[in-house]
């Protein structure tokens, strides 16, 4: 398979990280304007670093757009000429409507919109997956590239700043839940980097534990909590805090804020 990233920045580059262990990949051409960030993907010889959107895409059969929203029009405007009908057009660019792109680069096109997030680096994004009706025929593909750097889940257009929120917003949610369990060790007289280490493994096993159990979370609090114990203790103080309330108006703000900014 022949990718190109165009705007290999924050995500383009996560998701490139996670692309170039896939078995399946043959080539990925790199899109920026400065190359100077990413000169380190040139050590893989599968990786071409390029200015020139025009070389990439005439180079892939998977074109990945992953510029900032506000660039996204004028780089389709300039390219469509370019684009061939055999070619699968993925966004993961935010609030960028699929209609809108079939109005530039029009409906015979293979489009997919996909909302991974920063784990893909590391082989863990959680990404959500919409077509047009044409791109139908590619979600399979579009898993498969996915789910080369985590999982993938096909879900309906209208839900995809729903999952910006909760899985791509979601990997700073949970990175300050980690900082604060932290700072709390910290408190409790670890050294910063045992804090830091124990919170994260911590973490690790509590999400592990759902995953392979497939228990719902109260059943694994249930069997934690040591009647009079420490961690009701500790959970309730949590809750007369506010903690669950905070985290969901905490989504529900992010989401209010996405529906703001979108581009449609
Ligand atoms: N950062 C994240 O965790 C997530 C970001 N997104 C979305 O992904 C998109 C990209 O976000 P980031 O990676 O954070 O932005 P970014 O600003 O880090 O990356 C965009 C890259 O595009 C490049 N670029 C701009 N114009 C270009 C052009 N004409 N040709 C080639 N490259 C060009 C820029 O130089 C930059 O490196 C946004 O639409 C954002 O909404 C979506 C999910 C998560
Ligand atoms: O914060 C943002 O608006 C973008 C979308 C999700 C992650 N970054």
């Amino acid at each position: 398979m022949k990718v190109a990233i165009i705007g290999a920045g924050s995500l383009g580059q996560s998701i490139a990280k996670g692309l170039v262990s896939s078995s399946t990949l043959t080539s990925l051409y790199l899109t920026k304007r400065d190359l100077s960030s990413i000169k380190g993907f040139e050590d893989n010889q599968k990786v071409f670093l390029t200015s020139d959107n025009a070389l990439a895409i005439k180079n892939a059969e998977v074109i990945i757009f992953a510029v900032q929203p506000r660039h996204l029009e004028a780089i389709l405007t300039d390219y469509k000429s370019v684009l061939q009908k055999s070619q699968v057009l993925i966004s993961v660019i935010t609030g960028f409507s699929i209609s809108r792109i079939e109005a530039i680069v029009g409906q015979d096109k293979f489009i997919i919109r996909a909302m991974p997030n920063t784990a893909a680096s590391v082989g863990q994004s959680m990404t959500c997956i919409s077509s047009n009706n044409k791109g139908k025929e590619k979600v399979e593909l579009a898993k498969t590239i996915f789910n080369s750097m985590g999982r993938s889940m096909e879900i309906p257009e209208e839900q995809l700043q729903a999952a910006t929120v909760i899985c791509a917003s979601g990997i700073a949610f949970w990175m300050r839940l980690i900082r604060a369990t932290t700072q709390g060790a910290i408190q409790l007289g670890f050294e910063a980097h045992e804090a830091h280490e124990l919170a994260m493994q911590t973490c690790f096993g509590a999400a592990t534990l759902l995953k392979e159990s497939g228990k719902h979370p109260e059943e694994e609090i249930d069997r934690v909590t040591t009647p009079s114990g420490c961690t009701i203790e500790g959970l309730n103080e949590m809750e007369h805090q506010g903690l669950s309330s905070s985290l969901i108006k905490g989504i529900t703000a992010s989401f209010e804020k996405i529906n703001q900014i979108k581009t449609t």
